[in-house]
């Protein structure tokens, strides 16, 4: 499954912009500031409704324009096709799928497997749980349908029981909520520990292929504590958390420590380190997704060269072309990212104050 089609409007630099990425490697070429990240972009907010550079879509829009669209189509190895589009302005957000409204962002999602690495990417290791937790929920999102559903639904039991600990409610009311949230909360857990099962042996496996991240290993906590229900948990802290106003346990407080030779890669490791543990996780989660679901994600790489050194370049893009992604990748100069990994096929796009031409 391929992007095969992107247009851009009023997105950044670009008023207007079209292209025909092939399935394989797209080399995205220009100077600096000529509008090579803003075309990634473009495919973010097309497959997530974000862009990965803000969460203020009003500084995404062009200037002078109230919102901006991209469009794009996705061809599927047997040749079937489906037109997808986003709107996104002060007014809000629609989305179209196969000619009709989309209810959620998440169907345009489904439909196109993303993951990007870009200058802000070692976030994931030295940012906040959360983003770990988005990593670990990326993965389920596509494999397993029926998990985002868990998910949503905990979050609404665990925003009413937050809820009903600031308002000093009774424990009646507080056990109705535990309840729902210790059935979802387990269910989200032994998920997350399935996919982390199903990630390692690929993990471990390309470890070796990527330098500086040999002893690297991670550990899960789920949390709350090890054997005890989550019901039980809930009921034990309630006291406490009545007078912080919300709830200490459960998978919304999980993490995943990542760790080189026992040491923390969030607090030791160098900005270069986290770049390829993250690399390594990234391509972990994307061999697992084809191993898994029978397709191949779509990768992109913000200007390449200076996220990945020519060591890590090669390593990347080889495995990526043995997994048959679609890759985007962006730099200043083609001599940069050529010759790399064993490509069905490749395109060159020339970009240039806020214009694209295929090369
Ligand atoms: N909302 C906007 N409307 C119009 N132009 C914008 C907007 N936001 C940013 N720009 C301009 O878009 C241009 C392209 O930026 P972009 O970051 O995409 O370039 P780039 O080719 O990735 O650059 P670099 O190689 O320096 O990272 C910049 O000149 C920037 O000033």
């Amino acid at each position: 499954m391929s992007l095969s089609r992107l247009e851009i409007f009023n997105l950044r630099i670009f008023a207007r912009a079209r292209l025909d990425p092939v399935p394989g490697l797209n080399l995205i070429i220009g100077p600096n500031a000529s509008g090579k990240t803003s075309l990634l972009e473009g495919i973010h907010v097309l497959a997530t409704g974000r862009s990965f550079r803000t969460t203020r879509i009003e500084h995404v829009v062009h200037r002078g324009s109230r919102e901006l669209m991209v469009t794009g189509q996705v061809t599927y190895p047997h040749s079937e096709k489906i037109r997808m589009g986003i709107r996104k302005g002060a007014s809000g957000t629609r989305g179209r799928l196969a000619g009709r409204t989309v209810r959620s962002q998440s169907e345009l999602a489904r439909v196109l497997p993303l993951q990007v690495i870009h200058p802000d990417s070692h976030e994931l290791l030295s940012g906040p749980p959360a983003e770990r937790r988005s990593f670990l929920d990326w993965g389920l999102f596509h494999e397993k349908p029926e998990y985002m559903k868990i998910l949503q639904g905990y979050r609404r039991a665990l925003n009413q029981r937050n809820e009903a600990l600031r308002r000093d409610l009774p424990n009646s009311v507080l056990r109705g909520w535990e309840r729902e949230l210790a059935e979802r909360g387990e269910s989200l857990d032994n998920y997350r520990r399935g996919y982390l099962e199903r990630l390692w042996p690929v993990f471990v496996g390309l470890r070796w292929q990527l330098p500086d991240v040999e002893g690297m290993t991670w550990e899960y906590r789920r949390g709350w504590k090890e054997g005890v229900n989550l019901g039980e948990a809930l009921a034990s802290a309630r006291d406490r958390e009545r007078s912080l106003g919300y709830t200490l346990m459960g998978p919304h407080r999980a993490e995943l420590v990542l760790r080189r030779d026992g040491v923390s890669l969030a607090m030791q490791a160098s900005r270069g380190q986290q770049k390829t543990a993250v690399l390594l996780l990234r391509l972990s989660q994307v061999a697992v997704h084809r191993q898994v679901t029978g397709r191949s994600a779509v990768v992109m790489v913000d200007d390449l060269p200076s996220e990945l050194d020519a060591e890590r370049r090669e390593a990347a893009l080889d495995f990526l072309s043995g997994l048959e992604c679609q890759v985007f990748v962006s730099a200043i100069e083609a001599k940069q990212v050529q010759g790399l990994g064993n490509w069905s096929s490749q395109r060159m796009f020339h970009v240039e104050h806020g214009s694209v031409r295929e090369a």
